[in-house]
């Protein structure tokens, strides 16, 4: 069983997968009189069909027991799905390429320092959300629309990545 590197979270090295949603190192321009500053677009909400929407919920999660096997991962074929933290608290992100089922050895796992946030591409593997803290609160942004948007691959027991982390 991998263990898996923890690295930490970079638009540059998060780039195959999605976007960083972070103030840090992104432009921004002045607005509402110069007393705001716009960060511009720092990702795109994909969908796939035109009666498609983007929607926005909160997701508030409790901690899974560490180290913790990966025992899946998850897609959404039809849709990004974007996670910023609510309480500035540090998560996990564990994630492979798109493609037909995640290798484990392409398995990468980064965390998000509490000011960032992620959002996913269509059809990036990923596990589903992991805090840190017992509890947390994530503004969710993803898509709603017909068909099946989420597709699940377990890997075989021997195959899983460990992800360790105190
Ligand atoms: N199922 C659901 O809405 N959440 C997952 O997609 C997840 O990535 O946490
Ligand atoms: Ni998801």
């Amino acid at each position: 069983m991998r263990t898996l590197t923890i690295e930490p979270l970079s638009k540059e090295a998060f780039a195959p997968f999605g976007e960083v949603i972070e103030t840090e190192g992104s432009d921004f321009f002045p607005i509402n009189n110069g007393t705001t500053r716009r960060y511009h677009r720092l990702a795109t909400v994909e969908t796939a069909t035109p009666e498609d929407r983007a929607i926005i919920s909160i997701f508030r999660a409790r901690t899974l027991p560490r180290p913790l096997p990966i025992a899946m991962l998850e897609r959404h074929p039809l849709g990004s799905q974007a996670f910023v933290p609510l309480r500035g608290q540090p998560f996990l992100i564990v994630v492979a390429p798109p493609g037909a089922a995640p290798a484990p050895e392409q398995v990468r796992a980064f965390l998000g320092d509490g000011r960032q946030g992620v959002n996913y591409h269509r059809g990036v593997w990923h596990h589903p959300l992991l805090v840190i803290a017992d509890e947390d609160d994530f503004l969710v942004i993803d898509r709603a629309g017909p068909g099946d948007n989420c597709d699940e691959h377990f890997f075989a027991e021997g195959d899983r990545p460990l992800l360790s982390y105190p």
